[in-house]
């Protein structure tokens, strides 16, 4: 590093991109794709809506979106292969490996892997929203040795990814809160996922390899994989005193609280977190049961008194995918599956206009030599 470089730890307020896909807009407190606010989007569209403005160009007419729901139905069904190796792993392997693995695989069935054109792209990227979220609902159902469930032509492409992994055809309402999670969760600026896709394609590495690794920095508890932490805090305290205490403890031992605060956001609220939190009281007042409800609200206002702090998406999609069915094992991954489209988006566009990830470092070790052969 020289002087005139600068560092910044996680490489925070780094701009690293310039993309036209997306942005955080903290001032305006909106999330812009593609010149929309998804919060604004997220009230009268839906998930097929944001993957056509994200793959192709702008909102679709009815006919357009019609069109997207035939792309994926027609590249439904994963190779038999694919299937047989995520049969081989351990019965205790996360669904995130599984995952990983399986999206893997996928690579050795694409004859043209290294052809990175626009077209090539994106019609992998319609396959991998076909096909991953069968690879999600099936690999669990292999580990827990259930039967598979493949998908059904005469459902919506959420409704299937729902019914996939529950076995049970959704209701509307249920079909609908499932929808608008993907959306919310489709596409977020530069998370840690998305960085880590980019500087994979950078190199001209291929799709699969650049969903694959974001897949392993998705898993991780200060990002995708907090949604099940959140699940787990709520289940292991089971009443609202009883959160409220948990909260408090951890916080006086200075633990992060998992579903709270935000890079970007910082102490502000994640606009998305709201919208599921409508959606959590519209599940609790339709099943009768307001409890996970009452412990979020809970939640929130011991961490606004105590840190200032607020939650993000992943705090509230917890509850509402434990009242839609979900197996807590699956939340992450759905989280991947839904922001699949967002990350194929990066990697078309890291392709189409390519500049190879290469930073530097801050140097804190040993030199042992005592020749100077000047700056590098
Ligand atoms: C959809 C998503 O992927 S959103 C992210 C999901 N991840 C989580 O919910 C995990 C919990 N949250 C966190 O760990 C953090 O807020 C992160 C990782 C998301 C962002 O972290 P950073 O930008 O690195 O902030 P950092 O960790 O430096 O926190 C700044 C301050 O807020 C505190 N803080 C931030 N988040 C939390 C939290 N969840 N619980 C308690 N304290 C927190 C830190 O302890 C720190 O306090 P200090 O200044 O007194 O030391
Ligand atoms: O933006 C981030 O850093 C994490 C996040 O909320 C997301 O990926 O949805």
């Amino acid at each position: 590093m020289t002087d005139t470089m600068t560092f910044s730890p996680g490489l925070e307020g780094v701009v690293a991109a310039e993309t036209a896909i997306s942005l955080l807009d903290t001032v305006l407190g909106q999330i812009v794709i593609k010149g929309y606010d998804l919060i604004e989007l997220s009230k009268t569209k839906g998930y097929l809506d944001i993957v056509h403005l994200l793959l192709e160009d702008g909102l679709p007419t009815e006919a357009e979106k019609a069109d997207v729901e035939a792309k994926l139905k027609a590249e439904y069904d994963l190779p038999e292969d694919v299937m047989k190796v995520l049969q081989l792993l351990p019965e205790e392997t996360h669904p995130m490996d599984a995952l990983r693995t399986g999206i893997s695989a996928l690579a050795g069935y694409d004859p043209t892997i290294d052809h990175h054109t626009l077209a090539a792209n994106k019609a992998r990227a319609y396959k991998l929203l076909s096909q991953i979220p069968e690879i999600i609902a099936n690999s669990y159902h292999i580990l827990q040795k259930e039967e598979t469930v493949r998908p059904l032509n005469e459902l919506s492409y959420s409704a299937n990814f729902l019914y996939m992994i529950t076995g049970k055809k959704p209701t509307n309402l249920e079909a609908s809160i499932f929808d608008q999670s993907l959306l919310l969760y489709s596409e977020h600026e530069m998370p840690n996922s998305t960085f880590t896709a980019r500087v994979i394609a950078s190199t001209l590495s291929d799709i699969y390899g650049a969903l694959t690794g974001a897949v392993a920095s998705l898993k991780g508890n200060l990002h995708g994989g907090a949604n099940e932490a959140v699940m787990h805090m709520l289940l292991g305290a089971g009443s609202v005193e009883a959160f409220e205490t948990l909260l408090e403890k951890r916080l006086q031992n200075k633990e992060k609280i998992m579903g709270f605060g935000h890079r970007v956001y910082m102490k502000k609220i994640d606009p998305r977190a709201l919208v599921m939190k409508d959606e959590l009281k519209a599940l609790c007042e339709l099943k009768g049961d307001d409890l996970l409800y009452r412990m979020c609200e809970a939640g929130e206002k011991v961490m606004e008194r105590e840190k200032g702090l607020y939650p993000n998406l992943d705090y509230y999609a917890a509850p509402v995918y434990s009242m839609l069915g979900i197996p807590i094992p699956l939340f992450t991954p759905i989280f991947f599956g839904a922001r699949t489209v967002g990350l194929c988006a990066h990697i078309i566009e890291q392709h189409e206009n390519n500049r190879l990830f290469r930073p530097r470092v801050h140097y804190n070790g040993e030199r042992h030599s005592h020749q100077s052969t000047g700056e590098l």
